[in-house]
């Protein structure tokens, strides 16, 4: 148990007031979840109220049953009382119906907005913040920390609720039946809540500790589920198997501290609440038979003080999950609180229809958040025309990759602007200047849908028509044709399997439907068959007709029939011009023409 040490000095920390008021503060925007419903709530509240009253009127029932049925020895009022009691039975029934069902309709319905909110907040989110925040933890927020914000809207709330109403109620009820008895059963309810404000802390800190461990849990096993082919291929199964289970029985101890406390605090609260009622009754029963009070006032007494002792559990047990809450509250709106680094014009320019120059670099200099001190790019100056082709060649590292994401303001570069149609592209809309862009990635990424879906990305609105028309033009609709269910086929995750070349043609299919101005390219380097590679040139081709486009060449062919070539190396612009006057006035150009080209092709 090496946690032990760490988990008590964070209890320590935690053991502040301030740190305690605010935990329960961190619940409170949750209301501004619930404001919307507030009919739902206010009717709920009343279930809960008259629930409550006719919980308490049982008393007094058990008292006339009592009093004027047995003691009195009436046959006709036995019966007249227990048909009102049926009657009181029946509209308790009706009433914990409405309370229940409305408060779980309310738990559910507020985690499932807050759910929406969440994931609303993270797909807009600067790509940076995904570099510092595990996917894994991410969804465990958006599942685990939002199931128990409903658990606890639609049913601990309420609860807790309604043990208050009944507290309240029946600690009344208990003075009004008998003064002697109530002080009793006021001493004995200090001692039931000192265990329950020791424990309760205990309680709230090593569950936090343990929603954290159970997160690395599915963090771990998600990367090990999406890399399981290299696990299987270096053999590491059994290695895997015994570092998950480290991870599991991590967290199965931490849980195991936090389940004890929670069974002590129960376990504590019963005892004396029971030994506190044990005493009443022996009290109570000398006064019966001295005749200093009914029999039916001690039955109604004893059925009060099990409603309140009942009510103070509920309340110590609930506290325990609210203290829970409390945690996963904080996690969920520390996340709908992040703001995107990338801010957004309030009044953004409007796109200019065309200018001579595409794109613009000037000055341009930028390092990723995650390596502050190193420069990605560095004084980068370049004008991409308009309708033109502009190779980037250079070696890994150079920063091409780097280029295109600045283009698409997935980072904002330190220093320089960038330009698009001659307006700064900070001034304007996101989804303006993406949809102006069209990126085809090396790397192809399909969704766990069908080929519609796929190729439909590139244009939600286009029709079937549209969508295989773009397909012809990728020179895909012969392969998807051929596909188990043709364009109904599932790829992805779960899909069919394509070749490298075949996902290309999708991807390149999707980017003809969405018809961007500028095309972003990143030529694949694994290297297609001759048949396959011919293909994807095809599609290219008629992808990149009449458009601007920007391609991170790795082919030979693209730089030669590039209007442009511009060489990278260490984030600068090395040299800039077209494959032949490159060949003798760049050293660099040359060596990778050497080095990545067939020799015999570079001198062409
Ligand atoms: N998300 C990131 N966070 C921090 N550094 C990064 C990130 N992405 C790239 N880099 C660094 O920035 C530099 C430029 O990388 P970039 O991916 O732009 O190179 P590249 O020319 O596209 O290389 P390749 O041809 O291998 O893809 C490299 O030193 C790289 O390590």
């Amino acid at each position: 148990m090496n946690n032990t040490s760490a988990d008590d000095a964070y209890l320590e920390n935690k053991s502040n007031p301030k740190d305690k008021l605010k935990a329960f503060n961190s619940l409170l925007p949750i209301f501004s979840f619930i404001k919307p419903y507030k009919l739902m709530l206010s009717l709920a509240l009343l279930a809960l109220l008259v629930t409550a009253a006719i919980n308490l009127s049982l008393g007094q029932a058990v008292k006339s049953v009592i009093d004027n049925g047995f003691i009195a020895g009436s046959a006709e009022q036995l019966q007249a009382t227990i048909l009102g009691l049926v009657f009181l039975v029946g509209l308790l029934a009706v009433g914990t119906f409405s309370r229940f069902y409305l408060m779980s309709w309310l738990g559910e319905r507020v985690s499932a907005d807050i759910r929406k909110a969440v994931f609303n907040r993270i797909v807009t989110l600067h790509p940076s913040y995904f570099e510092e925040n595990r996917s894994g933890e991410l969804m465990s927020r958006l599942t685990t920390d939002t199931a128990l914000l409903q658990s606890i809207i639609g049913s601990s709330f309420s609860m807790s609720l309604r043990s208050l109403f009944l507290l309240i109620g029946g600690l009344v009820m208990l003075f009004v039946t008998n003064l002697k008895l109530s002080l009793v059963v006021i001493v004995a309810v200090p001692f039931i809540l000192i265990p329950m404000l020791i424990y309760g802390r205990k309680v709230r800190a090593l569950a936090e500790t343990s929603q954290g461990a159970i997160a690395d849990i599915g963090t771990y096993a998600g990367e090990i589920i999406q890399n399981i082919k290299v696990v299987q291929s270096y053999t590491h199964e059994a290695r895997e198997q015994v570092a998950f289970g480290e991870e599991v029985e991590k967290a199965f101890v931490v849980a195991k501290r936090r389940v004890k406390q929670r069974s002590f605090l129960i376990a504590i609260v019963i005892f004396l609440t029971f030994a506190a009622i044990s005493s009443m009754l022996w009290i109570g029963g000398m006064d019966v038979l001295s005749g200093k009070m009914t029999g039916g006032e001690l039955g109604a007494f004893v059925f009060y003080a099990i409603i309140v002792a009942t009510s103070v559990a509920t309340i110590a047990e609930v506290y325990g999950e609210l203290q829970r809450a409390a945690g996963s509250a904080t996690r969920l709106l520390d996340l709908l609180k992040v703001e995107s680094d990338i801010k957004q014009p309030n009044q953004p320019s409007v796109m200019k229809a065309q200018s001579s120059s595409a794109i613009t670099f000037e000055q341009v200099n930028f390092s990723y958040p995650s390596r502050p001190d190193i420069p990605a790019l560095q004084g980068i100056n370049l004008m991409i025309p308009t309708g033109k082709t502009v190779a980037l060649v250079g070696p890994s590292g150079a920063g091409k990759t780097t280029l295109f994401e600045l283009l698409q303001r997935f980072y904002d570069p330190q220093q320089g602007h960038i330009k698009f149609n001659d307006i700064d592209i900070i001034q304007l809309a996101l989804t303006d200047l993406r949809d102006a862009m069209g990126m085809v990635p090396q790397q192809p990424i399909l969704f766990s849908s069908d080929v519609w879906h796929n190729i439909r990305y590139g244009n939600p609105q286009a029709t079937d028509a549209q969508v295989i028309e773009a397909a012809k033009r990728a020179h895909a609709d012969e392969f998807i044709n051929e596909l188990p269910r043709g364009y109904a086929s599932f790829l992805g995750e779960q899909g069919v399997r394509l070749s490298g070349g075949q996902k290309q043609r999708i991807a390149i299919a999707r980017a003809i439907l969405k018809d961007p101005n500028v095309l972003l390219l990143d030529e694949a380097t694994s290297a297609l068959d001759a048949q396959s590679e011919h293909h994807v040139q095809s599609a290219l081709n008629e992808l990149m007709q009449d458009r601007t486009t920007l391609i991170i060449a790795h082919r030979l062919s693209t730089v030669i029939d590039a209007d442009l070539i511009v060489v990278m190396d260490k984030g600068r612009i090395v040299d800039t011009g077209d494959h032949h006057s490159l060949l003798t006035s760049s050293p660099l150009y040359k060596k990778l023409c050497d080095l990545q080209f067939d020799k015999s092709n570079s001198n062409k």
